[in-house]
């Protein structure tokens, strides 16, 4: 288990075109033991700081402490040591096609020193730790995506990492192989006790498995802590969005379009129950007692860290005090309600 610590860190890349800031003054704290989500869209910076975080990129300005040993005071020698307590696996898996599945794995034992004897040992019962004993002799191009994924993550488990870095790693697979590999790093972080950084641009996965998150935009981290204190009330515009476009997700009511028409009329607002309150009798007793229906754009129920949460986005009426005073009446409910903003989306 390991403890990293990010301070003050900054990245500039210098170009002909001009100087691009990927990181400004980025610091967190990720805990022994921690699932910890790093979200935002495309250009956010999420890629730049986990090369950072292992000194594949050598920061600007700031520090990152692994376990309190601060990188950037190590020489190349001890570097390269220290990474190898840091694992990583990507989108593409990044396996060498021309050797099999159990040459993969050895691989990295092999260049460490390991006897070759050993390494196939070793090699061995990873794959059974990853469920996939019996494609031992397969190549890469006969597996599919999420064998491939699987077979990354014995590789990168080889090593005995202290971290498993976690580069968009479900994001070339479908949603139900996606389940199935976030609840094998799960399961890896329970068993082996190793911390995981997960990079993503998907909430659905934080949602699934990170007990922590930090949401990035334009470099930054805009919003930082439980995965579950976020769901239930973000702050940041940029939490708010990513966390509206999941909500519109998974039952296709909203599509870009029909949400841009639907945000022109009354406010929007979303609602979270927990596992004790129900969805049903508090909309009707909202319609029955203002005496005027509520549009429901979308409703599901989501796994927010193991915890089943119910989630409903509605439309209040135009008028303004009748909106305000449905919104009253829910929050007196106990019910967790938020307006999404127009410029949230
Ligand atoms: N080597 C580089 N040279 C110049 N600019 C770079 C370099 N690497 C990243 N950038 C810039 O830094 C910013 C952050 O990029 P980064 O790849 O870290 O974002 P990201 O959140 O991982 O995005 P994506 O999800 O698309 O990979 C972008 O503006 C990008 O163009």
């Amino acid at each position: 288990m390991s403890t990293i610590r990010l301070k003050n860190l900054t990245k500039t890349f210098y170009q002909k075109e001009g100087e691009v800031s990927a990181l400004k003054d980025v610091s967190l704290e990720i805990n022994d033991g921690d699932i910890y989500g790093i979200i935002g869209m495309s250009g956010a910076g999420k890629s730049t700081l986990v090369r950072c975080l292992n000194y594949l990129e050598k920061p600007t300005s700031g520090q990152v402490y692994i376990d309190e040993v601060e990188l950037g005071s190590l020489n190349e020698q001890q570097l390269r040591k220290e990474r190898t307590e840091i694992a990583m696996i990507f989108q593409h898996f990044n396996l060498l096609e021309q050797k099999n599945v159990i040459d993969n794995i050895c691989l990295p034992l092999l260049i460490a020193g390991v006897t070759k004897k050993e390494a196939r040992m070793r090699a061995h019962q990873l794959l059974e730790t990853v469920g996939l004993s019996e494609k031992s002799k397969a190549f890469p191009s006969k597996l599919s995506g999420g064998q491939k994924q699987r077979v990354a993550i014995a590789r990168a488990l080889a090593s005995n990492p202290k971290i498993l870095l976690c580069d968009e790693a479900t994001s070339a697979l479908d949603p139900q192989t996606t389940k199935a590999i976030l609840s094998l790093l799960k399961e890896i972080n329970k068993k082996l006790g190793i911390t995981i950084v997960i990079i993503t641009h998907q909430m659905e996965v934080v949602r699934e498995i990170c007990n922590r998150v930090a949401i990035m935009e334009a470099g930054e981290v805009k919003e930082e802590g439980f995965v579950e204190a976020i769901f239930d009330n973000p702050k940041s515009k940029a939490a708010k969005h990513l966390i509206f476009k999941d909500a519109g997700k998974e039952d296709h009511v909203l599509g870009d379009e029909k949400v841009k028409d639907l945000l022109k009329g009354g406010k929007i607002v979303r609602i979270v129950f927990t596992e004790n309150s129900a969805f049903e009798p508090v909309i009707s007793n909202v319609i029955l007692k203002f005496n005027t229906p509520i549009n429901i754009l979308g409703a599901d129920t989501k796994n927010v860290g193991g915890i089943a949460k119910g989630e409903m986005l509605i439309r209040l009426p135009e008028d303004a005090k009748l909106a305000s005073e449905m919104s009253a009446y829910l929050l007196e409910r106990g019910l967790k309600v938020e307006e999404v903003e127009a410029d949230v989306y």
